[in-house]
């Protein structure tokens, strides 16, 4: 007896000694679920929220609407956040405290399955500062002038697609989301590596050989009545995203999760592929490189390849394998984030049951807002010289002021929420709020500060802001942050305002979005191009879904469209 009675005690000290290491903590002081669970803490509620088609992104936001501007969640044992959404206090923390801040590890972790050294996934400091540095001439306005053809030819193909594609319709709608994936890609890989993968004009082709009674075959129709096109991408396409969907965004232990992934033959085909490619690039870049300066060789440069290598000729150039990382990090973070801002453009009543708040995208803004797209058409007609409208450039976008246009991508990215939130772990102790938060700590800023700015005079006197600091931003008026109203950037005089109210789509400070500049070129070309090829007609109720998921960015569940031409009975009445 005594024995078993020893054994036991022996079995159950580690166990204590693992909880009173690990037991599920919470912050004194700061506003948590009075329900959650002692073990699994707030998983139960999240469980609940994803099966009701929520997403995480929806738990944040009902967490801070519902518990304040600073609340905490508890996601198992070991995973606690605390969420911050009143502005100023981001703001502040991002702008003027950021040393104490660094990329949190859980989004490290997750991205360094496939990217293990590129500005996504490195911690600030040295490494970090080199690769910002070298890549940073890409993002320049001269550079991106010199490569924006690229971001045109493909919106003008995207155009020449769609319109086959109603032609062939019927006058169904179709899912468009892989059309603007694909557009942007095409767009992306001409900036970065001086040829596109044609996989738009890969589609239009497919389609030539159709014709248009395709939508009479009901093995071409959807189950909610959309005409489905079977098209394929072109290899080095399918390539790239056969990585990206290994990212093991689901996992609570990515790493582990992607050793297995790595070890299956697939896997290993198309990493090898894409490894094949880059070094391919990195031959021609070199080549023609080769016997010129690092000044002549940068001018000559006219893609963001040949740019890297040719600095790779004078100091602080980054390495063979950091510059091919970088470059497949333009393809992760460049392509799904722009084409996902522009899927969301089409619709705009708010059925999400927890927030209501977000109209899948420009395609969803664009086709719920018939009023809104005849006045940012109308706009673009009255502004841009007739001869150009449908050849724009870099330089005739930015010789005419066009301030609706502007509203609308701003007001797009706010709505959108492309990336539902951002994450970043202390590096010592701090003090928010009012509140002591340890070094450790993950804080989350949820995206939903443009539509529910929770600033309140009580947190505003906080002891970490200091009374001097003044609101940079505006204010929504309130009860409308969760309305698609691009009229909300302008002044009184019709002019945009970018700091008329709170929205950060592309973060703040230091380890804001690299492509911030490039994001917001290639949505104006993609909207003005759009916008001014087709109306988007109304469609059906339960193709109008606002629904959402998270993979690695917060995605529109369906995104629809039924593109017409603006002379069609449709777009004028
Ligand atoms: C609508 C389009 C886009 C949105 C909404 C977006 C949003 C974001 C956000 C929220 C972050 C995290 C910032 C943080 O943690 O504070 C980020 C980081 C980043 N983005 Fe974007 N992004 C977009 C397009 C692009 C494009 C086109 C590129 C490049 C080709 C790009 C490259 C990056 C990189 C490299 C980082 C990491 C920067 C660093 O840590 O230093 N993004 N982006």
């Amino acid at each position: 007896m005594t024995s078993v009675i020893i054994y036991t005690i022996i079995f159950l000290i580690p166990i204590a000694v693992w909880w009173c290491r690990f037991k599920p903590m919470t912050l004194p002081g700061i506003p948590s679920w009075s329900d959650d669970h002692l073990v699994w803490g707030d998983l139960p509620r999240l469980k609940k929220i994803l099966r009701d088609n929520g997403s995480f992104t929806d738990f944040l936001d009902l967490s801070s609407k519902t518990l304040g501007p600073i609340c905490q969640i508890r996601l198992g044992p070991f995973a606690h956040m605390v969420i911050i959404t009143d502005y100023q206090e981001i703001e502040s923390l991002l702008l003027r405290r950021h040393s104490s801040l660094d990329r949190s590890s859980q989004t490290t972790s997750l991205f360094k399955t496939i990217l293990p050294r590129a500005l996504l996934t490195l911690q600030t400091g040295d490494v970090w500062r080199k690769h910002r540095k070298g890549i940073g001439t890409a993002m320049t306005p001269r550079f991106l002038a010199l490569t924006m053809s690229n971001i045109t030819k493909s919106a003008q193909n995207l155009v020449e697609l769609w319109n086959r594609k109603g032609e062939l319709s019927g006058g169904r709608s179709w899912e468009a989301e892989v059309d603007l994936e694909s557009a942007m890609m095409d767009a992306i890989c001409g900036l970065a590596f001086g040829e596109s993968w044609n996989v738009i004009t890969s589609y239009t082709g497919q389609l030539e050989s159709l014709n248009s009674d395709i939508g009479n075959d009901l093995s071409n129709i959807g189950s909610r009545g959309e005409i489905v096109f079977h098209l394929n991408a072109p290899d080095p396409a399918r390539t790239t995203w056969y990585i990206f969907q290994a990212v093991p965004v689901e996992s609570p232990f990515p790493a582990l999760s992607h050793f297995f992934t790595r070890l299956t033959p697939s896997y290993r085909y198309h990493t090898k592929r894409m490894d094949d490619f880059l070094e391919q690039r990195l031959a021609e870049a070199r080549h023609k490189a080769s016997n010129l300066s690092c000044e002549m060789a940068s001018e000559a440069a006219d893609n963001t390849f040949d740019l890297l290598i040719a600095k790779q000729l004078g100091e602080g150039g980054l390495s063979d394998d950091e510059i091919k990382q970088e470059l497949f990090q333009y393809l992760l973070a460049g392509t799904e984030t722009s084409s996902t801002t522009l899927a969301w453009i089409s619709r705009t009543s708010f059925h999400n049951k927890f927030l209501q708040l977000i109209s899948q995208k420009w395609c969803k803004f664009m086709t719920n807002n018939p009023a809104i797209q005849r006045k940012l058409r109308q706009h673009l007609l009255n502004r841009l010289p007739q001869d150009i409208i449908h050849n724009m450039t870099f330089d005739d976008l930015i010789a005419v002021n066009l301030p609706y246009l502007e509203a609308v991508v701003h007001e797009t990215l706010r709505m959108a929420r492309t990336a539902g939130g951002f994450l970043r772990d202390t590096k010592e102790d701090m003090c928010i709020m009012g509140h002591h938060i340890p070094k450790g700590t993950t804080l989350a800023f949820p995206t939903s500060i443009g539509h529910q700015d929770l600033s309140s005079p009580d947190y505003l006197l906080s002891t970490s802001l200091s009374h001097a600091e003044e609101r940079r931003v505006g204010y929504w008026k309130s009860g409308t942050g969760h309305v698609f109203d691009p009229e909300r950037w302008l002044t009184e005089d019709g002019q945009f305002n970018a700091i008329a109210g709170p929205s950060l789509p592309f973060s703040l400070g230091q380890r804001r979005c690299f492509g911030k500049n490039l994001a917001l070129l290639e949505l104006r070309i993609f909207i003005a191009h759009l916008s001014l090829s087709f109306f988007f007609a109304r469609i059906p109720a339960d193709q109008n879904s606002f629904d959402r998921f998270d993979k690695v960015i917060s995605h529109p569940k369906d995104c629809f469209v039924r593109p017409v031409q603006w002379t069609s009975e449709e777009a004028s009445c």
